[in-house]
């Protein structure tokens, strides 16, 4: 093999490595992540194995790959029309979809094996009831058919908190039904702060998102509904129904009267495009900082200071 041939076939083998790697939707899957990992902390009062958090989150990673690229497998029709998910692999024709569904199963099987073996079988089947979930109910039953797609079809990115949980413990209680719910509630002012932004494109390929099928002005009337649920919900998680304190009973407060604010704005500005875009960016770092909260609060280096202030200040 000549130097510029073995240069040629080193650069298609990265440029497949790269389709592969784009078929999972990379970027959403650390905040699924961080979902695992907080439920894991709470599970465990602060003193979780890194042995079982490593397998679960590169468990759940396999999973929610796994669950992405059957996505779009499925959507590629879609895909290939939209502006924003034109460039996708499938339909850009990068990755054969046949090639894409074996991807898809050994990524499924590597997460189940890898569960079932270091977690447990409930770990391994919660992760794969949101692999078909997402599939089954979300992407091939509710995506095309209603409104309220998201909502239904959002149990499935809320299920990661689920695994987390019954990785530790073995078993569900309420707590992790709770962080469920959390994210449940939270989904709608995500995506539909999102798909505010982006209706025209759902418009085009008859995906009856709720901007295209109701309008902005009952998009951000729902928006603002989730958000006054999503955060009453968020302090359930405090003693004594959960078990988290004040500290993060008091992040949780700021973050989430932040949430709110925000859903106010755009309900006062349902076609300001720049609110959409707040709120959508404000969904991701609200999660990702109520999740940090939560891990934070559970430390035992947490409880010993807190010790300290209160025995200072008693
Ligand atoms: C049914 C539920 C959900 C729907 C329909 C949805 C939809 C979307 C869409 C369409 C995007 C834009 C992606 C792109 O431009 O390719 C997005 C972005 C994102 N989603 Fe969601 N989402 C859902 C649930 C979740 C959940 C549960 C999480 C994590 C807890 C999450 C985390 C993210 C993140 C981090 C991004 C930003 C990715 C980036 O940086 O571009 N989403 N979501
Ligand atoms: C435990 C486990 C495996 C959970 C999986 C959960 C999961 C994959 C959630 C992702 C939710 C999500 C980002 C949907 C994107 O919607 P879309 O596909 O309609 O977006 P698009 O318009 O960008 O294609």
């Amino acid at each position: 093999m000549t130097g510029t041939s073995l240069a040629r076939s080193n650069q298609n083998f990265s440029e497949v490595i790269k389709s592969y790697y784009q078929l999972t939707k990379p970027r959403i899957i650390p905040l699924l992540l961080i979902t695992t990992a907080a439920s894991m902390w709470i599970a465990s009062d602060g003193r979780v194995s890194p042995f079982l958090l490593l397998i679960t989150l590169v468990g759940g990673t396999l999973a929610a790959a796994s669950a992405q690229v059957l996505n779009c497998i499925y959507d590629r029709d879609i895909d290939y029309t939209m502006t924003r998910t034109r460039k996708r692999p499938i339909p850009s024709g990068k990755v054969q979809p046949r090639h894409a569904l074996i991807f898809a199963a050994v990524l499924g099987i590597l997460s189940f094996s890898l569960l079932t073996i270091f977690a447990n079988l409930l770990a391994a089947l919660l992760a794969m009831s949101g692999i078909i979930f997402y599939m089954l109910i979300y992407t091939h039953w509710l995506k095309r058919h209603t409104t309220q797609n998201i909502v239904i079809g959002g149990a499935a990115g809320s299920i990661p908190p689920l695994v987390g949980w019954a990785a530790v413990t073995g078993d569900l209680s309420i707590i992790p039904w709770l962080l469920f719910a959390v994210i449940f509630l939270w989904t709608p002012p995500h995506f539909w702060a999102l798909a505010l932004m982006i209706k025209e494109d759902y418009a085009e390929v008859g995906v009856p998102m709720l901007p295209v099928v109701e309008g902005e002005e009952a998009t951000v009337k729902q928006i603002w509904i989730y958000s006054l649920l999503v955060v009453p919900c968020s302090l359930l998680l405090m003693y004594p129904i959960g078990n988290l304190t004040i500290i993060y009973g008091a992040i949780a407060t700021y973050l989430g009267a932040k949430f709110l604010y925000k859903a106010w704005e755009l309900k006062k500005d349902p076609t300001s495009n720049q609110l959409a875009r707040g709120m959508f960016k404000y969904s991701i770092f609200y999660m990702m900082l109520l999740c940090v909260a939560m891990i934070v609060d559970t430390l035992p280096i947490t409880h010993s200071l807190m010790g300290i202030i209160f025995t200072c200040g008693g």
